[in-house]
């Protein structure tokens, strides 16, 4: 898996970024609100301070984009070819909450792709590693990896989706996949963690037509792609990280790349594009 990238010490980092969060987790701590009325807590900036530091001495040429460090003028952008992608704590409503949903993720975007992502989830002591045509695992609290391969045949389906963030789009594709393919069952898990239950094979849609930034997405995606899954935009196109003015996404649906239903879903998403 990019053999130039110095894996076990990316790991590590992701492991280390977590366990900062974790001092701050199911303890009474201050929310502030960002220009944009989302929330931010110290933990989500003592992983941050971690990451970017870590980063900038694992790789001191690859430069860096976090959620909580982003005012990077779009002209600078432009002229990287590679750049990681961080988000230090995504989920952060659901570590207010003292949920167990909530993720350390970074991911390497290369010429607007994703194409190589980890996963931390610190209150499960878990890791998620991966990258479109390199293969996915998780690590266990003990090293150990796991091979990752998402399921394609499964009745009924199983629907992961946002715990707070839906549209009336979202429902109208829901209601059409219901229609056209069959019931489902939907199952509401916060963060980034909606797609490594895919590439597990515990789970078959991630439909999100509703706000992500490309930090929210980019690190699972790879884990994703890695265990024969894709995150398509609602026209059919893979999911990509050009430099933008914005760094919101595009709406999209996360599923199995040979799921069966494939061609169906894409017609109701196109006819919602
Ligand atoms: N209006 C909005 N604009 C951009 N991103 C939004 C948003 N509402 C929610 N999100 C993103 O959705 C993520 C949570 O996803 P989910 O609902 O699937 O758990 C948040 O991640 P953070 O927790 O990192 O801020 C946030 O980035
Ligand atoms: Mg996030």
């Amino acid at each position: 898996m990019h053999a130039e990238l110095p894996l076990n010490a990316l790991k590590q980092l992701v492991r280390e970024a977590g366990a900062a969060t974790l001092p701050f987790w199911q303890q009474a701590i201050d929310v502030e609100r960002k220009a944009d009325d989302s929330p931010v807590t110290a933990a989500d900036l003592a992983a941050n301070r971690v990451l970017i530091d870590g980063l900038a001495q694992l790789t001191p040429d690859i430069p860096v984009v976090s959620e909580e460090s982003c005012s990077i003028p779009l002209a600078t952008r432009q002229g990287w070819s590679r750049w990681w992608l961080v988000d230090p704590l995504d989920g952060t409503k659901e570590f207010i909450s003292g949920s167990s949903e909530f993720t350390v993720n970074i991911a390497l975007i290369e010429a607007g792709r994703v194409v190589f992502g980890v996963v931390g989830v610190p209150a499960q002591n878990l890791l998620y590693i991966g990258g479109a045509g390199q293969g996915a695992w998780q690590e266990d609290a003990d090293g150990v990896l796991h091979a990752l391969q998402v399921r394609s045949q499964h009745t009924p389906l199983q629907v992961v989706a946002s715990k707070r963030h839906s549209s009336a789009e979202q429902e109208a594709l829901l209601a059409s996949l219901e229609h056209s393919v069959g019931a489902f069952e939907r199952i509401s898990v916060g963060s980034s963690l909606k797609f490594c239950q895919l590439a597990a094979g515990q789970a078959d849609l991630y439909p999100r037509l509703a706000p992500t930034s490309q930090w929210d997405t980019a690190a699972a995606q790879a884990v994703l792609e890695g265990a024969g899954g894709c995150v398509l935009r609602l026209d059919g196109n893979v999911l990509e990280y050009p430099a933008a003015d914005s760094y919101l996404n595009p709406h999209f649906i996360a599923l199995p790349a040979q799921a069966p239903w494939r061609a169906t879903l894409l017609k109701a998403a196109a006819r919602l594009a």
